[in-house]
C-alpha cells in the first residue's frame, strides 16, 4: 500500500547570491524538476545521488517543510492541501524526518527522558507521569537502547553518535508516524556502528509498517538495504527499480558511474565519476538530458531534447534515449 507519494514535485529557490538576469531577478536554483515518488507501507525505498542533486529537497517537499513550486504531496491517497492549522500539524505529525545530525537535533540541556516525553504529552499519548515513564521506557526498548534506565537520564553529550541517533529515532516514533523520510542518517556515525542503525530502521518499517525514505550518496549500502532504489541527477529522477534489478542491470549511464565508484579497496583507478566531471549547475542546467555533459556514451539528440521515462520491466525505468 502506498502510504506517501509525490507527483510531478517541482522546486525553484530564489538564489540569494548571484547575478541579476536580464529583468533584474535573480534566476531561480532549479533544485527539483518533475519528482514523482511513491513510499511503501512496510517498505524501505532509498533516494540516491551526489551532493547537491535535490535529495534533501525531496525530502523537505515531502515532510512539507516548505511548498513545492508545483505538483502535489500525496498521504495515503489524499492531496495534502493544509499549509497551517491542525490538518497541516497532524500532517507534519505522520510523516517525521530523522536528519543527518543527531546532536544538532538534540536540545544538549535536556536529558532523554524530556526528549522522549515531550512529543508524548503534546501530542496526548501519555495520561500521567507514570504512563509517559512507561511509554518512554517502551520507545528506548524499541530502538535498542538498553537496559532503559541506563539511558532515561543521559544528557545528549553523555551518548555517542549512534546513540544520540537512536534517541533522534525514538522521538520521531514517539509520535506514531506513518512515514519516516531519513536523510543520510548514518554519514555521521562511525563506519562500525552505520550498519545497527541501518539494521533498526529497517526493523522499525518491518514491524510498524512505517514507510521509510532512506535518503544516501551510497548506491552500494542502498543496495543491501532497500526494496527499491531510485536514483537522482542534477534535479531530476534518471532511474528507478527493485534494488536487485537496478544494481545488477542498470540502464542509465549514470547510475553505472555510481555504482562503478562505489567503495572498493581494490581498485587502483579513480573512480569513474570523477573522471567524468563535476554535476552541472542548477541555476542553468544543461538542455535536453542533464547527465549528457559528462555521459560518455551521449547520442547528439542527448543535448537537445531530455528523454521520457522507458519502462523496463518489474517496476524498472530509465530516462536514457539508449533505453528507448
Ligand atoms: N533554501 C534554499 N535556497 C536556495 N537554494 C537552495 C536551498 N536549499 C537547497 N538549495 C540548492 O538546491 C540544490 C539542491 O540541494 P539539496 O540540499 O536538496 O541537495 P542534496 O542532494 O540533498 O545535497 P547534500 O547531500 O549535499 O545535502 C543545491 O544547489 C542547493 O544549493
Amino acid at each position: 500500500m502506498i502510504v506517501l507519494e509525490g507527483r510531478n514535485l517541482t522546486k525553484h529557490f530564489t538564489a540569494a547570491r548571484g547575478p541579476r538576469g536580464r529583468l533584474g531577478r535573480k534566476p531561480p536554483v532549479r533544485a527539483v524538476e518533475d519528482v514523482s515518488i511513491a513510499l511503501r507501507a512496510g517498505s524501505v525505498t532509498a533516494l540516491v545521488g551526489e551532493s547537491g542533486c535535490g535529495k534533501s529537497t525531496v525530502a523537505r517537499l515531502l515532510a512539507q517543510v516548505y511548498p513545492a513550486t508545483s505538483g502535489e504531496v500525496l498521504l495515503r491517497g489524499e492531496p495534502v492541501r493544509a499549509h497551517r492549522g491542525a490538518a497541516f500539524r497532524d500532517y507534519r505529525r505522520q510523516v517525521q524526518l530523522i536528519f543527518q545530525d543527531p546532536f544538532a537535533s538534540l536540545n544538549p540541556f535536556h536529558r532523554v527522558r524530556y526528549h522522549l516525553g515531550r512529543p508524548l504529552r503534546i501530542h496526548g499519548h501519555a495520561r500521567s507521569s507514570t504512563h509517559e515513564r512507561e511509554l518512554v521506557a517502551e520507545l528506548l526498548e524499541r530502538v535498542s537502547l538498553t537496559p532503559v534506565e541506563q539511558f532515561m537520564d543521559k544528557l545528549p553529550h553523555e551518548l555517542s553518535g549512534g546513540q544520540r541517533q537512536r534517541v533522534a529515532i525514538a522521538r520521531a516514533l514517539a509520535v506514531r508516524p506513518v512515514a519516516l523520510i531519513a536523510d543520510e542518517p548514518v554519514s555521521m556515525l562511525d563506519v562500525s556502528i552505520r550498519l545497527g542503525v541501518l539494521r533498526l530502521l529497517e526493523r522499525l518499517a518491518a514491524e510498524s509498517g512505517l514507510a521509510l525514505l532512506y535518503i544516501t550518496h551510497d548506491i552500494a549500502g542502498a543496495r543491501y538495504f532497500a526494496e527499491d532504489i531510485t536514483v537522482m541527477y542534477a534535479g531530476r529522477l534518471i532511474e528507478s527499480g527493485p534494488s536487485e534489478q537496478l544494481t545488477q542491470e542498470a540502464r542509465h549511464p549514470y547510475t553505472r558511474l555510481l555504482l562503478d565508484s562505489a567503495p572498493d579497496p581494490d581498485r587502483v583507478t579513480p573512480p569513474e565519476a570523477t573522471r567524468h566531471g563535476e554535476p552541472p549547475s542548477l541555476i542553468d542546467p544543461p538542455g535536453g538530458c542533464r547527465f549528457h555533459p559528462r555521459c560518455p556514451v551521449a547520442l547528439p539528440v542527448c543535448s537537445q531534447e531530455a528523454p521520457e521515462r522507458t519502462e523496463l520491466g518489474d517496476g524498472h525505468w530509465t530516462h536514457c534515449w539508449q533505453a528507448r
